[in-house]
């Protein structure tokens, strides 16, 4: 493994202690922690809105950039932010909540919303959640061509289509100067993919989507956190990392 310097992490589902749950994993924190003090740039990568990513990385103690929104918006640090479009979702938002409002509310994440918008699927239809959510693709991705529709198993997300977690990740890429062979990606849902692609070792956290198990190049041996725990320490151990 060539010497990583950047790790680019998803939030839900990765950092947390399971797929289900929002509760981070603290093991988990502290290794991200331990490869920032070891020179690794690490980023976070979430569809959530951008100043639940902020806060989340400004009380974990990281510096490197976040991302929020699907990649709709990137935060460098200080008061600089940018944004990867200039379209919005809000529109298609809007009409689905109102057409599939029996089986999906909106997130009350979506009034700190820019770009990028979240619908939360009701808890006793939780269990069709994958038909709901095909069906709101198949209609969204209809009526509205420039949005994409995906579900990372926390929520469906209404994004424009000309932005993507993948392309705010080789933004900062860039701009640090950092090349794909020094990169690694970690995530939970097919919707990483679109951003673990963009590095060179891919990893799927053990009970990831299967779709993605099957893209990655690492598949870890524990589920979301613990998984998380693994890959840095091998990391570390490659890059002879000590501190
Ligand atoms: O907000 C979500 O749907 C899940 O967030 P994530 O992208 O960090 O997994
Ligand atoms: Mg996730």
């Amino acid at each position: 493994m060539l010497m990583i310097r950047l790790a680019a992490f998803d939030i839900d589902g990765t950092l947390t202690i399971n797929r289900s749950s929002s509760i981070l994993c603290l093991e988990a924190v502290e290794a991200l922690r331990k490869l920032e003090r070891n020179g690794v740039i690490v980023v976070l990568v979430s569809s959530n809105a951008l100043p639940v990513v902020v806060g989340l990385k400004k009380y974990i103690g990281l510096s490197g950039p976040a991302i929020g929104e699907t990649g709709a918006l990137i935060y460098y640090g200080g008061e600089e932010i940018v944004a990867t479009t200039k379209y919005s979702a809000k529109q298609a938002y809007l009409d689905v909540l109102e057409k599939y409002k029996e089986y999906v509310y909106g997130s009350w994440q979506n009034m700190f919303r820019l770009h990028d918008y979240a619908l939360r699927i009701r808890k006793q239809y939780l269990s069709r959640d994958n038909e709901i959510y095909s069906s709101i693709k198949e209609y969204v991705e209809n009526k509205y061509p420039h949005i994409k529709v995906g579900y990372s198993g926390y929520a469906i997300h209404l994004t424009p289509k000309d932005t993507g977690k993948g392309k705010a990740l080789k933004q900062i890429m860039e701009k640090h100067g950092i090349k794909q062979e020094e990169t690694i990606g970690v995530g939970d849902s097919i919707m990483d993919w679109e951003f673990i692609k963009e590095t060179k070792i891919k990893v799927a956290v053990a009970n990831a989507d299967p779709e993605l198990r099957k893209k990655a190049d690492i598949v870890t041996t524990k589920p979301s956190g613990y998984g998380v725990i693994e890959i840095i320490g091998k990391i570390l151990a490659n890059n002879k990392f000590t501190r």
